[in-house]
């Protein structure tokens, strides 16, 4: 079956026995919440409990990485650790180099995140040069022109935390 997005998944992943960490800037709201909708109804979609999907928020996306990785560790002290972390946020390019600093930084330090948390952590962040480009990647502009890459999202984090489970 080929999910648009993802290309052909070679097969359903059962995320029923997983715990899923979802942590998401707030700038953008209306945007940041059709993405999380998206990964958590496909997340659901896959077996995983809505009872294992924790949502967390920071203020905005430069936030990120150390709320995630705080995330993560306050689940292993609270004795119920995650097995996957999706952070979400939506950047859009304004007047000013800003967007460039935040989404370069962010991006690179959700990659090497991966290393000290040992858990997959899912890239979650719109890098959009304008609103209308955000709003059709979480599936709500006007004409419904792409899908919700939050669902694209939520499919990567079963994936990869059932394929490779430590
Ligand atoms: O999540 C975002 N944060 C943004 N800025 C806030 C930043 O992430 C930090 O929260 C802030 O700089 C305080 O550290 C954005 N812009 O500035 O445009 C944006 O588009 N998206």
């Amino acid at each position: 079956m080929a999910v648009k997005g993802l290309g052909k998944v070679d097969k359903q992943y059962d995320g029923s026995k997983l715990r899923v960490g979802i942590i998401h800037a707030r700038w953008n709201r209306e945007i940041i919440d059709a993405l999380v909708k998206g990964a958590i109804d496909r997340m659901l979609s896959m077996g995983v409990k809505e009872e294992n999907i924790v949502v967390e928020t920071v203020p905005g996306s430069f936030e990120l990485p150390w709320g995630c990785r705080r995330f993560v560790e306050i689940s292993h002290q609270e004795g119920r650790p995650f097995d996957v972390v999706i952070p979400i946020g939506v950047l859009i390019k304004g007047s000013t180099m800003h967007f460039e600093y935040i989404a370069d930084s962010t991006t690179k330090a959700l990659m090497s995140l991966q290393e000290k948390v040992g858990l997959p952590v899912i890239f979650g962040l719109l890098t959009c040069m304008t609103e209308e480009q955000a709003l059709a990647r979480a599936g709500i502009d006007e004409g419904h022109t792409m899908h919700n890459h939050g669902e694209d999202w939520g499919a990567a984090a079963v994936e990869m935390a059932v394929k490779f489970n430590p």
